[in-house]
């Protein structure tokens, strides 16, 4: 794929919920390996956004291209086996099962292409999908702790067992979803030199994120809702200096 090639392509969307426009107008373009920050103040519609990108929420009008296909009216599922991977505000993790086991799970789904009760039943005879949750767990700073049990570990590491479950799928477009919610600097810091990292393959990427030194890290390029409209869309540079995100969002954080 080409370095400006469009990976998802959100045309007009609107959602409403009741009277209340949750998500008027978008549109918005995701390039190839870039990372693409969604930012704006509480109830702007972000999440909203992600839900509609995954076919959580059916949008009102418009359409959600994904690689050049209409994804809008496509199951969560059908979506994720395109190659579409959320990692979840809160973590999604599986806390009675070790850490290795967590991200077994989602690689059995990768590659037979659906979720299967039993995959734990078959996990011995599974060498490949083993030494593929190994490596990830270790990319992500996991390794050498296999086997405790997920709900034993610190809330960065749930997120970090979480990217290892997303980074598994080897997703083509990877969304995140305030990936350093309720993290000290510390975990916060390690969290974005991860996610560098995973940059620095070229993987594309969409984050929602409050913590504007993340954003500022990370971006590529960032669109800003307020109030379910776009309101500003541009390089960090074009969106701090833009007067209409200072007022919406930024305020005096920067
Ligand atoms: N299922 C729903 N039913 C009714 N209203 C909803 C529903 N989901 C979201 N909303 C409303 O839509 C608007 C956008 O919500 P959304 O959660 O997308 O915002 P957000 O930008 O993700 O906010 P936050 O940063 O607080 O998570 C809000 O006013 C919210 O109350």
């Amino acid at each position: 794929m080409s370095k400006d090639a469009t990976v998802l392509h959100v045309d007009d969307v609107h959602k409403s919920f009741g009277g209340l426009a949750a998500l008027s107008e978008i549109n918005l373009e995701v390039k190839a390996g870039t990372t693409h920050a969604i930012i704006g103040p509480n109830g702007a519609g972000k999440s909203t956004l992600l839900n509609v990108c995954i076919g959580r929420i059916a949008p009102d009008t418009g359409a959600v291209v994904f690689d050049g296909s209409v994804i809008t009216g496509k199951q969560p599922y059908e979506i994720n086996q395109l190659g579409v991977v959320r990692v979840f505000q809160t973590p999604e993790i599986f806390p009675d099962l070790t850490i290795l086991q967590n991200v077994m799970v989602p690689a059995f789904a990768k590659r037979d292409g659906a979720f299967r009760l039993n995959a734990m039943q078959r996990l011995s005879g599974q060498r490949e999908i083993r030494e593929e949750a190994e490596h990830w767990l270790a990319d992500v700073g996991l390794g050498g702790k296999n086997d405790l049990v997920a709900a034993s570990l610190s809330r960065g590491d749930k997120r970090r067992l979480e990217l290892a479950m997303g980074l598994v799928q080897h997703p083509r477009l990877f969304l995140l979803d305030e990936p350093t919610a309720g993290m000290s600097r510390h975990d916060t810091n390690a969290t974005i030199d991860l996610l560098m990292k995973i940059k620095e393959r070229g993987m594309t990427k969409v984050i929602i994120e409050h913590d504007m030194h993340v954003v500022f890290s990370l971006a590529d390029r960032i669109t800003v809702l307020a109030q379910g409209q776009i309101i500003a869309d541009g390089t960090p540079e074009e969106v701090r200096g833009n007067p209409k995100v200072q007022e919406a969002y930024l305020g005096g954080t920067h």
